[in-house]
């Protein structure tokens, strides 16, 4: 009988530091798991709207632990993010759909550039602290990821393209099918039925589900944890 073939889906939207760490993980784990990994940008705002959620910021003391506890996921995961100088501007004002358009085109027009670029915002964010909404950062963070001049010129005009929109909200809408209320919102297939997780935590879960082992956050790394 033929091998499953494994999948998995990951929603994520550049605006949240936790969705950096489950994005270096799922990267880290193509090559030892037996799956594909499909990166699927999404709308976090539409997501918070569709499923009636918040961002957890909005409650003081959430806000305040998560001060600490990204910090210290920077540590475990081996991830370089730094907090913001000023979230409430870079996450709220600013948003994230100018650098989600500017993704959901790269996959669109160049998808093998897609994962180097979704890194290349999340360095230029969180751990430069620039304004991803800004074309200049954005070109530069589509050089880092491998884009030429031209390939970069044919994104930044096709990110306002009604395809464009469209992708984005059908991404949106799917992660909403499946029960989304935040970001990562990560879905494994793997046989029965599509199995949706929530945040960078839930990897060792997830591994068991889908029969895979979990190597702690760095597989590659000796010093990982478990
Ligand atoms: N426990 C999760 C938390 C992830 C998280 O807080 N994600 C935010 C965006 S940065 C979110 O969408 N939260 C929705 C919620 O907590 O209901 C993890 O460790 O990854």
């Amino acid at each position: 009988m033929a091998a499953t073939t494994k999948r998995i889906e990951l929603f994520y939207d550049v605006i949240s530091p936790y969705t950096w760490y489950a994005f270096e993980v799922l990267m880290r784990y193509k090559t030892h798991w037996n799956v594909s990994v499909e990166l699927k940008p999404f709308l976090l705002g539409a997501i918070m709207k569709g499923s009636g959620n918040t961002p957890p910021a909005f409650v003081p003391n959430k806000g305040k632990y998560m001060m600490k506890d990204i910090p210290r996921l920077s540590r475990y995961f081996n991830v370089p993010l730094k907090l913001l100088s000023d979230p409430g501007k870079s996450m709220f004002e600013r948003g994230s759909l100018v650098p989600n358009r500017f993704l959901t085109a790269t996959d669109l027009l160049y998808p093998d550039h897609l994962e180097g670029v979704t890194r290349a915002i999340w360095m230029e964010l969180w751990n430069k602290d620039e304004d991803i909404t800004s074309a200049p950062i954005l070109e530069r963070a589509g050089k880092a990821g491998g884009l030429s001049d031209e390939q970069l010129k044919k994104i930044l005009g096709h990110m306002t393209e009604q395809v464009t929109k469209d992708r984005l909200k059908a991404y949106s809408n799917l992660a909403l099918e499946y029960g989304a209320f935040g970001s990562p919102t990560i879905v494994a297939h793997a046989g029965g039925k599509p199995m949706m997780f929530f945040g960078s935590d839930r990897f060792p879960v997830l591994a068991n589900e889908i029969g895979e082992k979990w190597l702690g956050p760095d597989p590659d790394n000796q010093k990982s944890l478990l």
